[in-house]
Order: C-alpha cells, then structure tokens, then sequence
C-alpha cells in the first residue's frame, strides 16, 4: 500500500494521528500578509462604488477614527445588488429549500421575530441590520453566520439569507506573545502585522471583484462596530467542494471537468482585473446544492472499496453531479492586486519597463494556474499531489514539481486529465497553462457523458419533487458523517493545500526579486559578480528563514485547526 495514498483515504488503517500530532503546538495562525493597498486607497475605491443613500451607509472610519471605537455603530457599505437566483438555470433547489437541507433548519420569515434571548449570540449585540441565526463555518480568525437581512432594507429585496463573516478585532490588533482566547481556546499571539488595513483590503478586493462573475461569491455589505468586522456575503448553501471530495473519497472526470471549469471562469475574472487569488484550495471553493440523482448503474475504479465508495449520483451537463451546482470562489484574504484595471500600471511599483510589468504580471498570476493543478488533481484522484509527512521534504517537493500519478489511483483516469494536470502543474511557470489556454483545454472542453433529453430538469412536476425529498433526506443524512470530515487524512489534506500555498507564493515572490526572478532585468547591471554572489547567499538565508518561519506558523496553524475541528465534532449531538 502506498503510503501517501494511505493517507488520504478513509477506512484504510495507518498512523495519521502520530503524524498530525508531530506538527502540535499552541500558538496561533499567522497568515502570509501583503497589504498593498493603503487604507486611504481602499477608501477611495469604496466610494465610487453605488451605495444606497442611507444614513447608515458612511465611509469606511479612517485609522484616527480607529484609534476612538465607535460604540454600536456599525460602519456600512453595500455592494451593488445582485440578483440572488443568478443561477437559477443550475440549481434546482431553492436557495431556501436548499438551506434546509443543508442545515436542517426552517427558512421561516418568523426566525427572526422568534428568536429568543437564548438564541442572542454575542456578535449580534453590535450588529443591527441583520439577525444572526445560526454559525456555519469557522476560518482560522473568523466565525461564520448564516443570518438574514432585516425586512425592508435595500439588501432583503435580493437577499433572503446571507452569509456573515465576523472577525473579532481584538484578535487582530495584538502585540507579540499576548494570550489571546480564539474560538474558545487559549493561544499565544505571534507578530500579525494583519490588522484592520488586512480585513480593508480583503474587503475592498471582494467587492471590487464581485460584479460581472457568477463564480465570485458575492460581496454584499461591510460593517464595522466597536469590537468587530462583519463582512456580508452571499450565502452558499452547498458548503465546501473540500467536504464533497472527502465524502465522495474522488470526483468523476465530468464532475471534475464542471468544477474546473467554474473555478476557471472565476480566476479569468479576478486575473482580467489583475487580481490574483493565491489561495485556491477545495476549502474555498464552495457551492449551492443541486438535486442528487443516484446512478442506475454504478460504476467503480479497480481502486474503489465497493462497500464504502459512495454513489456520486448522475452528472448532467451545465447542471452537475452529486449535489454539486453552480461553484463559486471565495476568500480573498490572500489576493493581490497586481495591476488596476483602468491603468494597467501595477500597484506600489515605479520605473519597470512595459515588458517586465507584462512578465511579472504574467508569473504572479501563474501561481493561480498552479492552485487549479493542485485542485483538478485532488478531484481526480482524492489526494493531493504533493505529500510528505516532513515538512522540509514536503516543501522541496513543491518546489520542484516533484508529483507523480500515482498508480493504481491514476491507472483509469484518461491520458487528457493528465494532460491537463501536467500543464497546470509546470514547475516553470512561463511554460505553465495560462487561465485562457486552461478554458481552452481539450480535455476541459468536453464532457465523457453525453446529454439526453430525459436528463434535462423535470423537477417541475410536484410529484416527483416529492419523491425527490424523501431521496434527498436520506442523502443528506449520509453526507453528515462528519467523522470523515473530521477524520486525521481531511485533516492531513487540508494542510497539505495550505503548505502547497504558502511554498507557491514563496516561489512566486522569489521569482520577482531582482537577479533571480523576472524582474532581473531592472537590476543595476553593472554591479560586480562578487558584489552578487554575496547579495545572493544573504538573499538565499533570507529566503531559506522565512519558509522556516512560515513553514513552522503552518504547521502550528495545523494543530490550532486540528484541535478546534476535535471540539467542533465532540459539541455536534
Ligand atoms: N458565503 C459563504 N456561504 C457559505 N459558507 C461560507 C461562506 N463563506 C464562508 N463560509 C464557510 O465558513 C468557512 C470559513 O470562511 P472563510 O474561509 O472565509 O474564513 P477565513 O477566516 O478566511 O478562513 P481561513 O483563514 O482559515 O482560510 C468556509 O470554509 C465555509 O465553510
């Protein structure tokens, strides 16, 4: 059995707990931070933006203001509305049908006139415009809601429910070392030089990267109160591709094909914009349900355990498979803006030469191809392609491009995935597939199943609808086994994405240092060779400590996430 295959799938019994326990500790996430827009800057581009004139909706508070907490009085800003059932062709649930299934809950106007004291959580108490109903996610310094807007305000007219994103600002604004209590345990802060400008520029990317694209998870409102930041978004009922693929154990090369193809969409967008993501991972990748059709016939790989390989369900083009829709990216906690869309003149930087811009803007946005690679070949196989139990041998690795496929995982996928898988995971990023030759793809471009007219949505008849939710039901049940979710190999996988990252972003910023990467030819060229040679080995040290320090941030990142998942199971009745 192959060890790193071992790994990652369920019911196969190896050692993972030793192996996640080797990277425990108990301080706090550290998130690779680049501000590169000013908060002066982030001010100015709200304020272009189409804001309802209402009293509530004044300008993000300058850093004096920040310096005198406002006291329940949340800032605001809206997004332009978008309509909610943008995708409506694709799923066949309602958003609020939808809700239901996946977090049991009725979507009654009544929940919030009746919720109790009991139901009041903290966060609420500064936030007035939208009721908080119940926590859905959790980031590694945020907690997530879904609420709902409260009736007749702008944004209830497209918004039934959304999706509310809380950082807590004391966790942000510590000095080092301070003890700081992160969803219910107690940590020690690290240098986060992340504060209010982090969550600005976050915020102002998402909304100026939101309008025009279907598979951007939609900005929609920013407040900010005395103790928090909320931002608002649009609510994906579906959850994490992340979940999907761990409970599917792999996705078909359809299902794969319709993910990729969405997520393609979504970086075409941002890289138009001159934003890159540099966080694409299955965790931020999320999506509305569909109806589950099961497969009359079901079909396995060699490598497939019958008894516990779950039915993916019937893939219908332009629709999807399993309960998998329309897919949407989120997160851009991490995104850069490289260029300004109106200018083409990149951000923070003067005195580059056109061709050079051009190249460095091209490598940036490379590093997004490299996440798609790393996300098409999980889907596939239902690992990650880079995997090592040492952090230093893990890195490396990456590095190089150091993956293989691995049989017989990969004996039955087609030689066009791997293809494509290959193009994307280029350790050169010149020769790396580009976002427009990946939409291109020939493997991308067509689907092995062909469509047939009885494929296409009946869900109109209310008979079958009916059928349909008790199938459903049963189904939904299934997919609640969060001990998957949960289990050490989701564990090991969601840090093997999150290490395969943070190397590329190290790998793209080394590349843009003068000498080495792309930008070489900005360098003073009359500088000695001797001159250089020192330059570089201090440079090499400087780059060999900071993938130390990051490298030992993740991996206590890990334990942090290991620990809190560990309490969210045990708190699930
Ligand atoms: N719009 C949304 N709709 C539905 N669920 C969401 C939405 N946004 C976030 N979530 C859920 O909350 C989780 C945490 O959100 P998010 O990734 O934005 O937080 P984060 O603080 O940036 O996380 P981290 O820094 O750990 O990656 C997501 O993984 C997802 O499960």
């Amino acid at each position: 059995m192959n060890k790193i295959k071992a790994l990652f799938h369920k019911n196969k019994k190896i050692d993972t707990e030793q192996k996640i326990e080797t990277i425990t500790s108990n301080v706090p996430d550290t998130r690779i931070v680049e501000p590169e827009i000013v908060p002066l800057q982030i001010s100015a581009e709200l304020e272009t933006q189409d804001i309802p004139p209402t009293s509530e909706n004044i300008m993000i508070p300058s850093q004096s203001d920040l310096k005198q907490p406002i006291q329940n009085s949340p800032t605001s800003l809206h997004s332009s509305m978008d309509n909610d059932d943008d995708d409506s062709n694709l799923s066949l649930l309602s958003s609020d049908f939808a809700s239901e299934y996946s977090y049991g809950l009725s979507q009654d106007e009544s929940e919030i006139n009746n919720l109790s004291e009991d139901n009041l959580f903290s966060e609420q108490l500064e936030l007035s415009d939208y009721k908080l109903i119940e926590k859905i996610g959790e980031g590694a310094f945020s907690k997530v809601y879904r609420g709902k807007p409260l009736e007749n305000s702008i944004v209830a007219q497209n918004y039934k429910n959304v999706a509310i994103k809380i950082i807590k600002k004391d966790i942000l604004t510590l000095e080092d070392n301070e003890l700081v209590e992160i969803n219910g345990e107690k940590h020690k802060s690290s240098n986060r030089t992340s504060t209010r400008e982090q969550v600005l520029k976050e915020v102002a990317l998402h909304k100026q990267v939101s309008p025009g694209c279907k598979n951007i998870v939609q900005f929609i409102d920013f407040k900010e109160s005395s103790s928090y930041y909320y931002i608002i978004q649009e609510l994906l009922n579906g959850g994490e591709i992340f979940n999907e693929i761990v409970k599917l154990t792999y996705l078909s090369e359809d299902l794969t094909r319709h993910i990729g193809k969405q997520l393609g969409h979504a970086i075409k967008h941002l890289h138009s914009m001159g934003v890159v993501h540099r966080d694409i991972k299955p965790e931020n990748l999320l999506f509305n349900p569909i109806d589950f059709i099961p497969s009359p016939q079901r079909k396995f790989r060699k490598s497939d355990d019958p008894n516990t390989k779950m039915d993916e369900g019937v893939f219908r083009p332009g629709i999807g498979g399993g309960r998998i829709g329309t897919v949407k990216l989120a997160d851009f906690g991490l995104s850069k803006q490289i260029f300004q869309t109106n200018t083409k003149t990149p951000c923070g930087t003067v005195g580059y030469t056109a061709s050079e811009v051009v190249k460095d803007e091209k490598y940036s946005m490379k590093v997004d191809m490299w996440g798609i690679g790393c996300v098409i070949y999980t889907m596939l196989c239902g690992f990650p392609p880079f995997y090592d139990d040492k952090i230093n041998i893990l890195t490396e690795k990456i590095s190089r491009g150091e993956y293989t496929f691995l049989q017989p995982w990969w004996d039955e996928i087609s030689d066009g995935a791997k293809n494509c898988v290959s193009k994307l995971l280029e350790v050169d990023p010149l020769k790396r597939y580009d976002i427009d030759e990946f939409l291109n793809d020939p493997w991308l471009t067509t689907y092995d199943c062909v469509p047939s007219n009885k494929d296409k949505d009946t869900s109109s008849s209310s008979k079958k609808r009916k059928t349909k939710q008790h199938r459903r039901r049963v189904l939904f049940n299934q997919f609640m086994d969060n001990d998957v979710l949960y289990s050490p190999a989701a564990v090991a996988m969601r840090d093997a994405f999150d290490i395969s990252n943070a190397v590329a972003r190290i790998e793209e910023e080394k590349m843009l240092t003068p000498v080495y990467g792309l930008s070489s030819l900005a360098e003073d060229e009359t500088a000695s060779f001797d001159e250089e040679q020192i330059k570089e080995e201090k440079r090499q040290q400087d780059r060999q400590q900071e993938l130390e320090n990051k490298m030992f941030h993740l991996k206590l990142d890990s334990s942090t996430i290991v620990k809190r998942r560990k309490q969210k199971l045990n708190s699930i009745p």
